[in-house]
């Protein structure tokens, strides 16, 4: 116990709960009296016993942690106060924690025990034979998957392997078996998607002709014995602790990890910031609430030929915050030139910031152009990030950028110019002061759709901007390898510099698309992303591993709001100051319980009378009223002349009726 306090990362509540609360979590168990021991559920706790008056009172001693199974030989004192009597907990489907003491299984109806066991039908017909199988547990813990091994081997449907036989049979110019396939190296040739495509092979884990249908028949409902859902049993999921044996728990597992949620409570405090006694306009057209984002007040128009500001602002529209970008001093003398925006709207993608609208303005006093894009709070630019422009973050980041990351940030813009050249549109701006830094290592390109409106008598034709697209892409990777903004006046330096910091890989990359306007070889973006397809698996395989640990997040927090849904409920109730200051509504009959019951979780004291302050102990009574378990508390009026055993089964039902009765709209007492 002691070597594992250590490492008990500090609270992230500070501010919400008293600095014992966190370490209390696992240490702090308060030794209950015999009825209204046993809170623990959550926590797959059994505590040790001890009845010191009525009153439920905790008899506080953070050191008395016991499994149902462990002996404490060492504390003597510990022994005498434990009750042998006393009933102890076992959660009925928690593991034996490496325990030989064996578990009563009783916990199954004889209904449910006589049900069907839920098998995938894929396997059913192999264990339907062996129905010798003597425990449900037993038949549903080890499926027999030779059965599996027997089904027809699993093709992807668009795969075929004759496709790669056939591309190394010509001359390896597509795919070599032994080497990368490396498109810059030399003039290759694109995958054709013809050749690509097979005939529709059998699917193994489909075992009906309806499993077309995305699997739908295999979650479909066995007709058999549904297990009440157990809400109120947390199961661990990964990644676990390392110093906790399998009852204990800290508090850090009910909620987001410490700086996520920092992260996500900056971006709303970012996204509600207000600019008091501003001097920019109230109203630009139906948005309100202007805050600059700009770090400095130089005028730049290197970028748009325009000065441009950022602006966060909020709809009166929809109520929702943009980023209005303002270009200075633009005057339209071409109505067609707004409604190329029209086009950006339909680019939906995850590595550019949405374009929602676009108009002219008289509210800064001059003739100004505002684009509408969406918000991103907290986030920067990669010139800020990298290139120590703006003062933010100046010195701090300035660092060589690891190749890793780089080829992260390749991919992503791959991704954004993908589905701006298959909207027919090109990007005309790619440069580290235009791309957003949102989150870690994760861009988009902005400032999109701007160029098409004041350029818009361009005589260049869309293929041209977009191989034009593919120079600034490779202009922007070489700016950032370099660390500095101005890296490209000097063409030479700039690429020895490059190759001798990043692999040959990322190198012919980047060169491949530094040639983008060159006529030598057909010069795509598609051409460009099959070239990096090994990266852009590496890429994905870190989205899936974040897609992961943010779903492994949100499973911390998923009880937390059934909680709160619960706490809302018992507050409802519990002192309505409009009944008589109380009396004839909550202190006779059920409600009564519930609010000796509300002292019952929140208003513990241990033996000297002090609060005792055990969010562990709330929890674990809250999941077991939410369960409506049969357990049963002893709940102790405040004079202490009252005594009442309740189960929290009847807690529940108080709890429903009594919340019902509020939703009356002529609220008649039962
Ligand atoms: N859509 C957006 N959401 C949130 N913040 C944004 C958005 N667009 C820009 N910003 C922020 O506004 C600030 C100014 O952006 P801008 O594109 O003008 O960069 P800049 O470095 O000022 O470039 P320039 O010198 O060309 O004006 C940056 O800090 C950027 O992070």
């Amino acid at each position: 116990m002691s070597s594992g306090d250590s490492k008990i990362p500090k609270t992230p509540y500070a501010e919400t709960l008293p600095s014992t609360v966190d370490a209390d979590m696992r240490t702090k168990v308060p030794q209950l009296s015999p009825v209204c021991a046993l809170p623990y559920l959550k926590l797959g706790l059994v505590l040790t016993v001890d009845t010191p008056r009525p009153g439920c009172a905790f008899n506080h001693d953070p050191l008395k942690v016991h499994s149902g199974n462990q002996s404490d030989s060492s504390s003597g004192s510990s022994k005498k106060r434990l009750n042998v009597e006393s009933p102890s907990f076992t959660p009925s489907s928690l593991p034996t924690n490496g325990s030989s003491t064996p578990k009563k299984t009783t916990t199954i109806s004889p209904k449910a025990v006589s049900a069907a066991p839920f098998q995938p039908k894929s396997i059913a017909s192999r264990s339907s034979t062996s129905t010798s199988s003597p425990s449900i547990r037993q038949e549903v813990a080890s499926p027999d998957w030779t059965t599996v091994a027997e089904a027809q081997e699993f093709i992807p449907q668009a795969f075929d392997t004759t496709h790669v036989a056939s591309l190394q049979a010509n001359g390896g110019a597509g795919l070599a078996s032994t080497t990368p396939f490396d498109p810059f190296a030399a003039v290759s040739a694109p995958l054709s998607a013809a050749t690509a495509v097979c005939p529709v092979s059998a699917n193994p884990y489909s075992h009906d002709a309806a499993a077309g249908l995305g699997g739908a028949t295999f979650f479909a409902s066995h007709g058999g014995f549904q297990p009440p859902a157990q809400y109120h049993l947390y199961a661990p999921i990964g990644p676990h602790s390392q110093n906790l044996l399998g009852y204990q728990r800290n508090v850090h597992d009910f909620f987001l990890p410490n700086d996520f949620r920092e992260e996500l409570q900056k971006k709303a405090a970012a996204t509600l910031q207000v600019l008091p006694n501003t001097q920019l306009p109230a109203q630009v057209d139906y948005f309100h609430s202007l805050v600059p984002l700009d770090l400095n007040h130089q005028k730049n128009a290197a970028v748009f030929g325009f000065p441009s500001w950022v602006y966060k602002a909020q709809s009166s529209k929809d109520g929702n915050y943009y980023a209005l970008r303002r270009l200075e001093g633009f005057r339209l003398t071409n109505e067609k030139a707004i409604r190329s925006v029209q086009a950006w709207k339909r680019v939906c993608n995850g590595s550019v910031v949405t374009v929602h609208d676009a108009f002219t303005s008289r509210s800064f006093q001059d003739s100004s152009l505002i684009f509408v894009t969406d918000y991103h709070p907290f986030s920067k630019t990669l010139a800020e990030q990298h290139l120590s422009t703006g003062n933010r973050f100046q010195a701090r980041h300035n660092g060589h950028v690891p190749e890793q990351v780089l080829w992260g940030y390749m991919t992503q813009i791959a991704n954004a110019l993908k589905a701006i050249h298959s909207n027919g549109l090109a990007a005309r701006v790619i440069e580290p002061s235009k791309i957003l830094l949102t989150g870690k290592n994760r861009i988009r390109l902005n400032a999109c759709a701007i160029m098409d409106v004041v350029q818009y008598d361009t005589q260049r034709s869309v293929a041209d901007l977009q191989r034009q697209d593919l120079v600034n892409f490779g202009q922007m990777i070489v700016t950032l390898g370099a660390n500095s903004p101005n890296i490209l006046h000097n063409h030479t330096k700039a690429m020895e510099h490059f190759s001798r910091a990043y692999s040959p890989q990322l190198k012919n990359s980047v060169f491949w698309l530094l040639n983008g306007m060159q006529k030598d070889q057909d010069r795509n973006i598609d051409i460009f992303i099959a070239g990096i397809s090994s990266q852009l698996i590496s890429t994905f395989d870190s989205a899936l591993h974040l897609d992961d640990q943010l779903t492994f997040d949100l499973g911390r927090e998923l009880e937390n709001g059934r909680l709160v849904r619960l706490m809302m409920k018992l507050n409802f109730i519990n002192e309505r100051p409009e009944y008589e200051h109380d009396k004839q509504w909550s202190e006779n009959g059920e409600r009564y319980f519930l609010k000796i019951f509300r002292d019952y979780v929140f208003h513990q004291v241990d033996t000297q009378g002090e609060p005792v302050v055990d969010m562990g102990h709330i929890l674990a009574c809250l999941n077991k009223l939410d369960a409506g378990t049969d357990e049963k508390i002893t709940l102790v009026s405040r004079d202490e002349q009252n005594c009442f055993i309740v189960s929290y089964k009847e807690l529940k039902k108080a709890l429903e009726s009594s919340f019902q009765a509020l939703l009356k709209p002529t609220r008649r007492l039962p």
